[in-house]
């Protein structure tokens, strides 16, 4: 590769970065700095945070499961489990994926060296902070005014994929010590449970070629992982992670702990998706959203925190490289109008990074209006 193909294949710098705001982890370990004008900046108003109403419990446990062995190993079982991934994308915008081929030790060790990295002190920690200007590293994202509230948690931010797209000096190297490498196998298997579901719409959305221009949208890959600290003070008046959807293409979710956090807006409530031991939560992004001319839709969610307990979680966010253009499919679109706007990737990402997490704001903002 000569210099200027390999300067073409790192990502762009400064696409954009948040205003800083405190420790969340520090904050939550002092309570005593935790004073009235610094707690406020995390209250919501009493109507933010609605309970769930009673019969939610019937619908979280019908958030469908997919079984990505059926669609891969089992030709018999193939159309069935097609049909439940068909629905699941949409019906639901999010399902949780078993049978998906990520080793279990693989899982193991990233969530134990997570949770080791989280543990780490303030100052170990920020050797990897996110640079002004920048996403990547150990801070917040989405903070752009000194009015708007805060979510209750820290997020370490890794472009995982594909390799030339690291930043090798954000990577832990040594606290702890097997970090990078349990990180990197996390990554490449994971990547290939998102190109497999891909490749599976793909098939179930019925357009000759449509699993080259879906599988695409695997084709990087970032890691932002969630630390959620327990607020005793608050639990109930403040949100770990605003509503939003994913402004990215797919993304795998992993609770790594058996915390309840999660939850999805359906029919105007929100529903808890309890951690499944093992399983992965998908969800379609915006970028699905824009491609399939909104026969996929992405779903907003947040997360609530715990009075008592700690939450981690990691999200792997698949989307597509940068050079690339997206628009609604011809397929898809038809005779029919597109409803979305044919962005390049870079300009969308600077869009994306430039914004509140704030519901459905970012693919709103993508729509052609009527
Ligand atoms: C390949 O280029 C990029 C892809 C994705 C992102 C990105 C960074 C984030 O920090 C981020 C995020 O925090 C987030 O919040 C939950 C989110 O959903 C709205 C993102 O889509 C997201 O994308 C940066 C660069
Ligand atoms: O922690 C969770 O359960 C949700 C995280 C999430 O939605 C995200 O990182 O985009
Ligand atoms: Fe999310």
């Amino acid at each position: 590769m000569d210099a200027t193909a390999a300067a073409a294949a790192k990502p762009p710098q400064n696409l954009g970065g948040s205003l800083p705001v405190p420790n969340v982890q520090e904050l939550a370990a002092r309570p005593g700095d935790l004073t009235p004008p610094v707690l406020d900046r995390y209250l919501r108003d009493a109507d933010v945070i609605v309970e769930v109403l009673s019969n939610s419990n019937d619908a979280a446990a019908s958030v469908p499961v997919v079984d990505l062995g059926r669609l891969l190993h089992d030709p018999e079982l193939y159309d069935e489990e097609a049909a439940k991934l068909k629905s699941a994308c949409e019906e639901w915008g999010f399902f949780q994926v078993v049978n998906h081929g990520v080793r279990d030790q693989v899982i193991d060790d990233v969530k134990e060296n997570l949770k080791e990295f989280f543990q780490l002190p303030l100052e170990e920690k920020q050797a990897y902070a996110q640079k002004p200007g920048g996403i990547e590293g150990y801070g917040q994202a989405f903070v752009v005014s000194e009015e708007q509230k805060l979510d209750w948690s820290d997020m370490f931010f890794l472009a995982t994929q594909p390799p030339e797209y690291r930043d090798l000096q954000l990577w832990p190297s040594s606290q702890p010590p097997t970090f990078r490498d349990s990180l990197e196998r996390y990554s490449a298997e994971v990547q290939r449970v998102a190109t497999d579901l891909l490749s599976a719409m793909a098939r179930n959305l019925g357009v000759a070629d449509a699993e080259k221009k879906l599988t695409r949208i695997a084709a990087s890959q970032s890691m932002r992982m969630n630390y959620y600290p327990p607020c005793p003070q608050a639990h109930d008046k403040v949100l770990g992670l605003s509503p939003h959807s994913d402004a990215v293409g797919l993304t795998l979710l992993l609770q790594v702990s058996p915390v309840a956090g999660l939850q999805i807006r359906r029919n105007g409530e929100w529903i808890p998706v309890a951690p499944l031991p093992g399983a992965l939560v998908a969800n379609v992004g915006d970028v699905i959203e824009v491609v399939t001319n909104g026969k996929y839709r992405s779903i907003e969610h947040r997360a609530v925190v715990n009075a008592t307990h700690e939450r981690v979680s990691i999200a792997a966010f698949h989307t597509l490289r940068f050079g690339a253009t997206f628009w609604p499919l011809e397929e898809i679109v038809g005779g029919g109008e597109a409803r979305y706007r044919t962005v390049s990737f870079e300009d969308y990402v600077k869009l994306v990074l430039s914004s509140k997490l704030d519901g459905k704001n970012i693919i709103d903002a993508m729509k052609i209006s009527a």
